[in-house]
């Protein structure tokens, strides 16, 4: 599913009704009957509703719903709170509703109702909001019934993951053809409820220069019945300090869970001895250094590219002089898949080596969390959540190279223009250590030769259902990195059996 800004939503809108030569009405009365559809499915109850409406084409939604709902016996009642003045299709919804004898309400009822519709403003609308609407907005929210939002909670901006104040907290959101930003990115989502999307009959192709979608479509690859482990990746893992070595066990046991045939971790000679006492599965070798690596560690990691299908460099690693030495050395010098993650990136910022990304042949990916983000770029972590998806790809494109940006949502970004956004995962999931679990599973995919762009997006959707699952079988308080981990398998398995509910719903 595409996710769309109000400018590429109503280019599309126009190529529908311009190129396509789909009436404009026809879309209104799709988004209507679904809009409908959408309340009768969500709130079965609700028979006494009263809707609001804007002066726009939101309001002519909203509108049209009023006579849906009139003509099949709901208890409805609309209101105009910013006047009856409306022009286009708003005004032949009105029109219709004048001859069918719905004349709208001349003041603000005092309650009485199951549900309140709030059709003022959609993706036409532009922050601030002017006191009159303002006015609405709040009283809106102050009438403790459940609200349905026609498109965008009004108040919103459908470009932004910003809450403006006021805006409509709605605990339904129906919007058309495809979700907006303020749909998927936080905090602006939060007041959108639940969002199910309408297929209002506009066709794919007339958002096809937008390059912005949900995660939702992924395979888990096949594994062949005559694989053999040397086959399946053997992929190192380089990092560990003292006071950090369970970082880098997590993403090497994330690794064995999410298949790959060998695992290896490069760690501080000095401290070989507790990975070797942790580990199973995963064998360790010790590169030179006490408490954490030494330069000389570079070389011999080098000396050793052949060994290995990919390399992770950063997980409990340390910031420090050498450090940043040894990963500016390995950007230039590592021929293959190539993820930094926690210290691997600070040692970048620090190392100021970043050019070096745009140097490299093979594919490279960056995992950074907004803090690691803001170390790289110099932007404030403000500034990084306001323009979210579009710094995660401004910087992948200027730096050739993968980004997979981590917050309470995570997008993937590529060289080539493409984010991918993960809506998966829970609040659980903000606990030290989650993010090692998922470099290794990105590394892990990367190193059995998936092409880049399907292992992110596969390994950024599994980790989210893991972390789903864990806090399914235990709390939210109380997960930790490992028992996500731990829940990998039944991640693949549901989705693989087709068993993960989509986080939007699309209904036609
Ligand atoms: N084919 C289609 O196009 C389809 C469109 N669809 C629907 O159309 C919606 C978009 O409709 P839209 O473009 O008419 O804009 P909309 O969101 O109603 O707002 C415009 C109104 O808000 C006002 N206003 C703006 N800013 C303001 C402010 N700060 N403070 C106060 N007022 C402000 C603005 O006033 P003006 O600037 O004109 O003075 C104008 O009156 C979209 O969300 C979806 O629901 C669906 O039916 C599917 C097919
Ligand atoms: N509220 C949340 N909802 C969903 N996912 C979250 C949330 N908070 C954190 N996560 C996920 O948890 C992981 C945390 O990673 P990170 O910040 O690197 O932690 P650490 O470095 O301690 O391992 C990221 O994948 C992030 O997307
Ligand atoms: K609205």
């Amino acid at each position: 599913m595409k996710v769309l800004k109000a400018a590429e939503m109503s280019s599309a809108d126009r190529r529908a009704i311009e190129y396509y030569g789909i009436p404009s009405v026809v879309l209104m009365e799709r988004a209507s009957l679904g809009l409908f559809r959408a309340i009768r499915d969500e709130f079965p109850y609700a028979k006494r509703v009263l809707v609001v409406a804007g002066k726009g084409n939101n309001g002519g939604d909203a509108l049209a719903l009023v006579r849906h709902m009139h003509l099949h016996g709901y208890k409805v009642d609309y209101l105009l709170p910013l006047g009856e003045d409306l022009k286009g299709d708003a005004k032949l919804q009105f029109d219709i509703l004048l001859k069918l004898g719905k004349e709208p309400l001349k003041e603000f009822p005092s309650g009485g109702y199951d549900l309140i519709v709030d059709g003022l403003f959609g993706t036409g609308f532009r922050p601030p909001v002017d006191e009159k609407a303002s006015r609405v907005i709040v009283w809106i929210n102050s009438l403790g019934v459940p609200v349905v939002s026609v498109d965008i909670p009004s108040g919103l901006s459908a470009d932004k993951h910003t809450i403006y104040e006021p805006s409509v907290r709605a605990d339904l959101t129906v919007t058309f053809a495809f979700p907006k930003v303020c749909h998927v990115l936080h905090p602006a989502a939060k007041r959108c409820g639940k969002v199910v999307v309408v297929d209002i009959g506009i066709p794919e192709q007339a958002a096809e220069g937008v390059k912005r979608w949900i995660i939702g479509d992924v395979e888990v690859p096949k594994r062949e019945v005559d694989v053999h482990k040397g086959i399946m990746g053997h992929v190192l893992l380089v990092g560990g300090s003292l006071g950090k070595t369970g970082a880098l066990m997590i993403s090497a046991r994330a690794c064995t869970r999410t298949g790959s045939g060998l695992v290896s971790v490069g760690v501080p000679k000095g401290l070989s001895h507790i990975f070797e006492s942790s580990l199973v599965e995963e064998m360790s070798i010790p590169l030179p250094g006490d408490e954490r690596l030494d330069e000389k560690a570079l070389n011999l990691i080098l000396s050793m590219k052949d060994r290995f299908s990919a390399l992770a460099v950063g997980m409990g690693m340390d910031r420090y002089k050498e450090g940043q030495r040894i990963v500016c050395g390995l950007l230039e010098g590592w021929e293959g898949p190539l993820l930094l993650d926690a210290d691997g990136l600070n040692n970048l910022s620090d190392g100021k080596c970043l050019e070096l990304l745009k140097r490299r042949k093979s594919p490279t990916v960056l995992t950074p969390h907004v803090g690691e983000f803001s170390r790289l770029t110099g932007y404030s972590k403000e500034y990084i959540l306001e323009n979210f998806i579009d710094l995660a790809l401004e910087f992948s494109t200027n730096y050739s190279c993968y980004l997979v940006l981590k917050s309470s949502r995570t997008a993937v970004a590529t060289p080539d223009g493409k984010v991918f956004i993960s809506l998966r995962g829970t609040p659980a999931m903000a606990k030290g250590g989650v993010g090692d679990a998922l470099a290794g599973v990105l590394t892990s995919l990367l190193g059995r030769g998936m092409h880049v762009e399907d292992a992110l997006k596969l390994g950024v959707f599994l980790h989210g259902i893991a972390g789903e699952i864990a806090h399914e079988k235990l709390h939210r308080e109380s997960i930790g990195a490992m028992d996500l981990v731990e829940c990998i398998p039944e991640a693949y398995k549901r989705i693989e059996n087709g068993t993960v509910t989509d986080s939007i719903s699309l209904i036609v």
